[in-house]
């Protein structure tokens, strides 16, 4: 009976097809495992053709309804099927009459390469074939078919804008040594420049690419053959030319074989899908590193797949736990909680993920406590305690500055004595002066307020992490063996010494996953003081997967200008550019006059999105506040369009994705979505300034609350897969990137919207 695997270039793809051909698709995948091979060759309903002028004899076309075809592999000695793409019928057969496949011969694992653009390239110089990829690409679909090689961004990696040839440097042995055959060494000898390189990149053969492009990048020959070629390689023996079965089967990072219908749709299916089935080399470096000398950290800008490394290295440290050992998975709320545990349940065989706790910081924290203080519960009304203070104490100064006092000094630092609260270098860079006298003052009354709240029983983040944190240290034994950290920019120094405490410190202590370009809820550390060294263990990831590098260029313009620091240090970010692998439509801006006319572009918007075959679940409308959030959802329903408010601290990111989901900028971190709508970009609503510290009361906690808001702009415009809509009434926010005058395209463009560049 022949088998069916799928390359990874089809997962785009069907997240196209609608509900009735995905139903039609998997009856015909079905078919394909099923039917014995005479039969399902003459099957009259799939119309499995071959293209009599094409390149590679083993490509078949399929139909899988009047609008889509299907493009195969077919087997010619052995009895696997390889579903390689995903089109409508004409561009179908155009793409696969120009590919070829074939095993490389040092990799052993099954490249594609369109060999019509190589050969002209070789024959007679064509240039970069930007019309060949193209014709299989709609909007966002990968520019690089495997989505392992991405295209540049403009202005990406230093040694892609060099002019020179790039490959001079290695030898044709050398080449043949890292697996470039014959025909991409002719090709390569040709090229001027890395950008001319990254040009061709959905044109040659994948592993062949990475190989290329690693050596583009001035790395020696030596690094390229262990971390391109030698991961690839299978783990015993090699693999013949002609064995395309065991190829299929080697090439892990971009194909995987499926077994029954179930494994067909997840694999097909599933918002989450593509990581599961292969990591790039970098992230799989990280992820199954044997062995980091202590905490390793893990860093890069939006949909970099921060949290798909995080959770894979929790496979590896699961499969690797000694007897009675446990992993901790953490992060900031309960709804990136939630997701980490549903996708930790895809990647893990459920006698592992006995082995590991998902669970938030606080959560932990909790725990900890009650084990000695079972009544002990979260207090989240602490402000209004500081507030009591201030009047018991009749204090010169607002309950805000207790509470920041409380949060950013006492509790930040963990200090524990007046003596130390008293030195003189514990306040610096505050903005409000205190003197001897007046410190011993807040002193005492932050000490009665945490009395207060300890006899209460209702104690605040900060309180709780400070006292688990104690009682873990007093511990010879820490509750896990290792501790994987993801979005681990929006934790506070209380809560990081719960978690430095929940391990001991040592070899694969602590993973840190994060960027700081996305603290959206303004607390800064310093891994130094907290005792988290990661020198020496710090790893950008720079290519991006998840959004267009339309939609990424312009959502950085939101950014510009901006300091930002590194995860954890107070040093600046080194720059970096991140490449994208996927291309589309521009973002859409829409400035209304007022607001009736924002939420009626919003839902029109919202409306061609869904005609155009989106699943209500693939939109998600984001608003600054929970009141507009509100009236968008009134409003799109209103006009009977599905649309659910949803609240991460109460709804399950699973729920709801049969409506168009609506919520606030919070509510969008660590997610995605084919289509993002942000709504309210208004300049009165973006800063929002009753959450901004005032400049008097503390300077630098007024420019850290404005940097706040900036980046959940940032955060929910980075949310978009494919497209992405930002819409303002009146005065549009400062954040904004100057907005150009141009085209008018999309639904906004009757009411006037302008399209971004
Ligand atoms: N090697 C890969 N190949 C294909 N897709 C990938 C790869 N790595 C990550 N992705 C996809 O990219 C998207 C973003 O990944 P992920 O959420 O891990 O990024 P992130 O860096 O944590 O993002 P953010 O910081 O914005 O929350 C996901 O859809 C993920 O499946």
């Amino acid at each position: 009976m022949p088998l069916l695997a799928i390359d990874a270039t089809c997962l785009p793809q069907y997240d196209k097809l609608d509900r009735p051909t995905r139903e039609r698709l998997l009856s015909v995948t079905r078919k394909f495992r099923e039917l014995p091979l005479e039969s399902l060759l003459s099957h009259p309903d799939l119309r499995i053709s071959s293209l009599p002028a094409g390149q590679d004899p083993r490509i078949r076309t399929f139909r899988i309804n009047d609008a889509w075809t299907g493009v195969m592999l077919a087997p010619e000695s052995g009895e696997t099927f390889l579903l390689v793409h995903l089109l409508p019928r004409e561009a179908a057969e155009d793409w696969a009459r120009d590919q070829r496949h074939d095993v490389n011969g040092v990799m052993g694992t099954l490249e594609r390469r369109d060999a019509t653009a190589l050969q002209r390239a070789n024959e007679d110089g064509s240039p970069a074939p930007a019309t060949v990829p193209s014709s299989a690409h709609a909007p966002g679909t990968p520019v690089a078919p495997s989505g392992s090689h991405p295209a540049p961004a403009a202005g990406a990696d230093a040694p892609a804008s060099g002019a020179s040839a790039p490959l001079d440097h290695v030898s044709d042995r050398d080449l043949t040594r890292l697996g470039v055959d014959a025909e991409v060494r002719e090709f390569c000898r040709t090229l001027d420049s890395a950008a001319q390189l990254h040009a061709w990149a959905a044109a040659l053969p994948q592993d062949q690419y990475e190989v290329l492009r690693a050596l583009a990048e001035g790395h020696s020959v030596q690094r390229v053959r262990d971390e391109v070629v030698v991961p690839r390689r299978p783990a015993v023996g090699t693999v013949s030319p002609r064995d395309y079965d065991t190829a299929i089967r080697n090439t892990r990072e971009r194909v995987v074989v499926v077994n029954d219908d179930q494994e067909t749709r997840d694999t097909l299916a599933g918002e989450f899908n593509a990581w599961r089935i292969y990591l790039h080399p970098q992230q799989r470096e990280l992820a199954y590193h044997p062995r980091f000398g202590g905490p390793a950290k893990v860093t890069g800008g939006p949909g970099t797949g921060k949290t798909v490394v995080a959770l894979h290295r929790v496979k590896h440290l699961a499969e690797h736990l000694p007897l009675d050992g446990r992993v901790l998975l953490t992060s900031f709320t309960n709804a990136l909680v939630e997701s980490l545990r549903r996708n930790l349940a895809l990647l893990l065989p459920p006698e592992l993920l006995e082995d590991v706790a998902v669970v938030t910081t606080d959560k932990l924290a909790l725990d900890t406590v009650r084990e000695h203080h079972p009544e002990v519960r979260l207090r989240t009304d602490t402000r209004g305690v500081f507030a009591n203070a201030v009047r018991h104490h009749q204090l010169p100064w607002p309950a805000d500055l207790l509470f920041s006092e409380y949060r950013n000094v006492i509790t930040a630092q963990g200090i524990t004595t007046l003596e130390d609260y008293l030195a003189p270098e514990t306040r610096r860079g505050r903005s409000v002066p205190l003197d001897e006298g007046q410190r011993r003052e807040v002193w005492h009354a932050i000490s009665e307020a945490r009395t207060m709240m300890r006899n209460s029983q209702a104690l605040p983040a900060e309180e709780l992490h400070t006292e688990a944190a104690r009682i873990l240290e007093q511990r010879r034994e820490r509750p896990f063996t290792n501790v994987v950290v993801d979005e681990a920019q929006d934790l506070h120094p209380a809560q990081w010494r719960t978690l430095r405490a929940a391990v001991l410190p040592g070899p694969n202590d602590l993973f840190i996953s994060g960027d700081n370009r996305q603290r959206i809820y303004g607390n800064t550390v310093s891994f130094r003081q907290l005792g988290i060294g990661v020198v020496g263990r710090s790893y950008p990831l720079r290519v991006n997967y998840r959004t267009t590098e339309e939609i990424l260029t312009w959502a950085e313009g939101i950014m510009r200008g901006q300091t930002v620091t590194e995860l954890g240090e107070t040093v600046p970010e080194p720059p970096g550019v991140a490449r994208c692998v996927l291309r589309g439509p521009q973002p859409e801006l829409y400035g209304a006059p007022d607001e009736p006319a924002e939420l009626d572009a919003l839902a029109d918007r919202v409306r061609g999105w869904l005609a155009e075959g989106m699943e209500p679940g693939d939109v998600c409308v984001t608003a600054r506040t929970n009141r507009l959030r509100d009236s968008v959802a009134a409003h799109l329903r209103a006009r009977s369009l599905p649309a659910a408010i949803f609240n991460p601290r109460e709804h399950a990111v699973t729920e709801a994705t049969h409506a168009v989901r609506v919520t606030t900028m919070h509510g969008v971190k660590g997610l995605e979505f084919r289509a993002v709508a942000v709504s309210g970009v208004t300049a009165t609503a973006l800063p929002q300034m009753d959450a901004v510290t005032s400049p008097e009361l503390d300077e630098r906690q007024h420019r850290s609350d404005l940097d706040t808001q900036r980046a959940l702009l940032y955060v929910a415009c980075t949310r978009a897969r494919e497209q992405l809509y930002v819409s303002w009434h009146g005065e549009p926010s400062p954040f904004l990137p100057p907005v150009p005058d141009g085209p008018v395209s999309g639904a906004a463009a009757e009411h006037g919207a302008v399209a971004a560049r």
